[in-house]
């Protein structure tokens, strides 16, 4: 199944719009795990195990496991996660962005090594950084567009020729000429609720993911006040909030007890009143 699909078919079978995000730190493992980089796979496993069923995806961060030299392991989770969750979508959170003959080694990397359903990219060397992952049928594409961190604002918010922001127009051509596969997403930061607003109007329909609830402090109302619609997907992420909500040997109830909350906060907003 497509990513579309996949995800369509999660949100309302699992009444979800939480991703949780696999972000490894040894460092912060729990006590007997701590700083042990071959248990990688196990600490996320048992996050895995523990939410499956409280989410619309996984999102794994590649940087976490290659720091480590744990790619072996990112392989063995994606294979793990397809096969304990088969119909949740798994997005590789890769930020990748290069010339076209580089793009072709970094989409096989996403769709042919890792087996990803979706992957993040830089959208800002231009259309042909993002064709060569089109060839691959079904998967999705989510572009950074308006990021979560205060220094986001350094570039994308800066005012282009035509009055509009740089976001603005990341935003407009997802949307428009750029999406003739009907395959892109975008990313927007919860920490920056008008944007997300804006984003909302100019890319209506697009799948949006959101990374800054929880350890970023965004906030999940607001969220989904301003993003959601019932004919367009969002995918709110947590990580470390639901990773480390424990740091002992509870640690896998600990994350579901977090993702339960955070998936019901944002289940209750879609019925608040617009404020
Ligand atoms: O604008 C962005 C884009 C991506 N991220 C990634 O999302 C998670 C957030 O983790 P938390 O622990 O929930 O803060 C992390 O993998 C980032 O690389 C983002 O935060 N903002």
């Amino acid at each position: 199944m497509n990513f579309t699909s996949l995800l369509d078919h999660v949100t309302h079978r699992h009444e979800s719009m939480l991703c949780v995000g696999l972000d490894p730190e040894p460092a912060k493992f729990p006590v007997g795990m701590k700083g042990d980089e071959r248990r990688i796979f196990e600490f996320c496993a048992r996050i895995v195990d523990a939410t499956k069923d409280l989410v619309c995806a996984f999102k794994p961060q590649i940087a976490y496991f290659a720091a480590h030299r744990a790619e072996d392991q990112l392989e063995q989770l994606m294979a793990y996660i397809r096969r304990v969750a088969p119909d949740v979508p798994i997005i590789l959170d890769a930020k990748r962005g290069d010339i076209g003959a580089t793009a072709e080694q970094y989409a096989r990397e996403a769709f042919v090594r890792y087996q990803s359903d979706a992957v993040t990219l830089s959208p800002y060397m231009g259309f042909d950084s993002i064709e060569p992952y089109l060839k691959y049928d079904g998967k999705g594409l989510i572009l950074l567009c308006r990021t979560s961190n205060p220094g986001g604002s350094d570039l994308q918010f800066q005012t282009l020729a035509s009055g509009e922001k740089l976001y603005e127009e990341v935003a407009r051509l997802a949307a428009g000429p750029w999406n003739a596969s009907g395959r892109l997403g975008l990313v927007v930061g919860a920490t920056f609720p008008e944007e997300l607003k804006r984003v909302r109007e100019l890319a209506p329909t697009l799948p949006l993911l959101i990374p800054g609830v929880g350890a970023q402090g965004g906030d999940a109302a607001a969220t989904v006040a301003a993003a959601w619609r019932p004919d367009a997907p969002i995918i709110v992420n947590s990580s470390r909030a639901v990773l480390y909500a424990s740091q002992g040997e509870d640690y896998a109830l600990a994350a579901r007890q977090v993702a339960q909350a955070t998936r019901e906060q944002l289940a209750r907003a879609r019925f608040a009143p617009a404020t």
